[in-house]
């Protein structure tokens, strides 16, 4: 029996359709994946699904039962949630309490929530602590605590739109133990993500979303991640795996036949753009001895509270922390005697602001320009600075029709792609710090960041990827670190290994 069927679904946007007869159902005990490129409106689907933008065609049914939400809280009434991955859940509350808003606990004594919610928590393998409060979790992390409330509601069909972005592989098992969990109780789960491997391991089937249309309705046995990309992207989805010719995610590199190494970079240069002796937090004896080579994309991973955002922190200078020694390039640098001031100020770049640090009512060409408006300018320079604006947006593949369309009407994606090449260009610094850069990118948009980051290391910049994605950091990184108890034992080369043996490797210590 269908939780829901969807049947012609459409949606426009000032005129642009982006859903198109779309139809589809979801089974009781049932997790579907919903797959598709940047902007073919996965979210804008989950969105109708959830009550959130009303359908300009179509109709869906729950249990049978017509269903025509006009609002979020009138789809969660009749029996269908979503967890966003940036919800915004209220600061000021426990996790404890976070984990129960909303069902018949809620205003229960402060011990029998607290006993609930660890027993949520545990059952997920959450490791938080109930009496926290929300303000101090990762911001990433509300989208689980949320996916954790779902299991005390009543919902019959929850919508995960992008949950696992940005969770590290233990937070992602916790995700999957919720899917189960509500696919165990005979309700229905639509999982929004561009984590293939990942995500293929939770899902029943999978859908395809290409140009507002299904493409693909096919049951995740029959699928492989490369399959996948070849299906969300171009179409062509080869008949079976075993007649597929193969198609890497990583892109493929010149290199020995039995080496099939993960990138396509050179290796980097010998000399060193920065060296950090005993990165450690105050009070520590141990911590990380960091070298990073010109040009090169040098990786940092690990659990929470392995020591890795203090790390990373420590290098922007925004966590306090001690070292041994610094030298940038070449030069002894300054350690400071005093934990207050920081002996390094990198820029970083940091995907998680909801707008990127842009104003997401500006236009593509502004904010990619930057300019003050009015300012005088000759008309020599303005075609210049538009042309580098098509350019990076036809290199980038955004989807629009003009660079006089927002910023904010943008998909995620478009604008994470456009909010990072714009970052790098503004921040020229030889070494930069740079969080999650493909998160929420499809395969392709994946390639581009990574041709981004290809062209800053080609002209010597050296960047350090900051990421708890496995499949990122193989895809991107000529190094990896996993930090375990603020310490890095060993440094992972992926110019020396094959990117199932990086990706296993981070995993198990990770
Ligand atoms: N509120 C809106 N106003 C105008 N256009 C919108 C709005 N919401 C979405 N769109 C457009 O609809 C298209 C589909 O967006 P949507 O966010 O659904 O894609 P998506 O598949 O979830 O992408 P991504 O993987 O990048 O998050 C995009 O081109 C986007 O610009």
């Amino acid at each position: 029996m269908s939780v829901l069927q969807v049947d012609g679904l459409a949606k426009a946007f000032e005129g642009r359709r982006v859903l198109r007869d779309v139809s589809f159902s979801v089974d009781a005990g049932e997790v579907v994946g919903l797959v598709g490129a940047n902007g073919a409106g996965k979210s804008t689907l989950g969105d109708v699904v959830a009550g959130i933008y009303a359908p300009d065609a179509g109709r869906m049914t729950v249990q049978g039962h017509a269903y025509a939400p006009l609002s979020a809280e009138d789809a969660r009434h009749l029996g269908v949630g979503v967890v966003e991955q940036l919800i915004r859940i209220d600061p000021r509350l426990t996790v404890a309490r976070a984990v129960l808003r909303g069902t018949p606990l809620a205003d229960a004594p402060e011990a029998r929530v607290r006993a609930r919610a660890r027993a949520v928590l545990a059952e997920i393998g959450l490791d938080l602590d109930p009496d926290a409060l929300v303000a101090d979790i990762p911001r990433f992390v509300h989208g689980l605590v949320e996916a954790a409330r779902v299991l005390a509601e009543d919902t019959k069909l929850i919508v995960m739109d992008e949950v696992s972005a940005s969770l590290t592989p233990a937070e992602v098992a916790g995700l999957h133990a919720v899917a189960r969990r509500l696919r165990s109780e005979g309700r229905g789960v639509l999982y929004i993500s561009h984590r293939l491997p990942e995500m293929l391991e939770v899902v029943d089937r999978v859908l395809v979303l290409r140009d507002g249309r299904i493409a693909l309705d096919a049951p995740a046995s029959e699928l492989d991640p490369a399959r996948l990309v070849v299906a969300t992207l171009d179409g062509a989805l080869p008949r079976s795996t075993a007649s597929a010719p193969p198609v890497r995610i990583p892109v493929a590199r010149t290199a020995p036949d039995d080496v099939p190494v993960t990138t396509t970079r050179p290796q980097p240069s010998a000399d060193v753009a920065l060296e950090v002796r005993n990165l450690r937090v105050p009070g520590a004896t141990t911590g990380v001895d960091l070298r990073v080579r010109r040009g090169e994309v040098l990786g940092l991973t690990g659990r929470r509270r392995s020591g890795l955002r203090e790390i990373a922190g420590a290098l922007t200078g925004e966590i306090p922390a001690q070292c041994d020694a610094v030298t940038l390039h070449g030069e002894d640098r300054p350690v400071p005697s005093s934990t207050g001031s920081a002996a390094l100020r990198l820029d970083a770049y940091r995907p998680d602001d909801d707008a990127y640090g842009v104003d997401p009512g500006a236009t593509i060409a502004r904010t990619l320009t930057d300019e003050e408006w009015g300012r005088p300018s000759d008309l020599r320079s303005e075609i210049a600075s538009l042309r580098g604006v098509i350019d990076t947006v036809h290199r980038m593949n955004v989807a629009t029709l003009s660079i006089k369309t927002v910023f904010g009407a943008l998909s995620g994606g478009d604008q994470h792609k456009l909010a990072l090449a714009r970052w790098l260009a503004a921040h020229p610094s030889d070494v930069v710090v740079v969080h999650e850069p493909t998160r929420g990118l499809d395969a392709r948009s994946r390639r581009e960041v990574r041709t981004l980051l290809d062209e800053a290391t080609a002209h010597g910049r050296s960047v350090v990827v900051v990421s708890v994605d496995p499949d990122e950091l193989t895809e991107c990184c000529d190094r990896i670190g996993v930090v375990t108890d603020g310490r890095v034992d060993e440094w992972l080369d992926t110019h020396e290994m094959s990117a199932v043996d990086v990706r296993a490797r981070i995993l198990a210590a990770a």
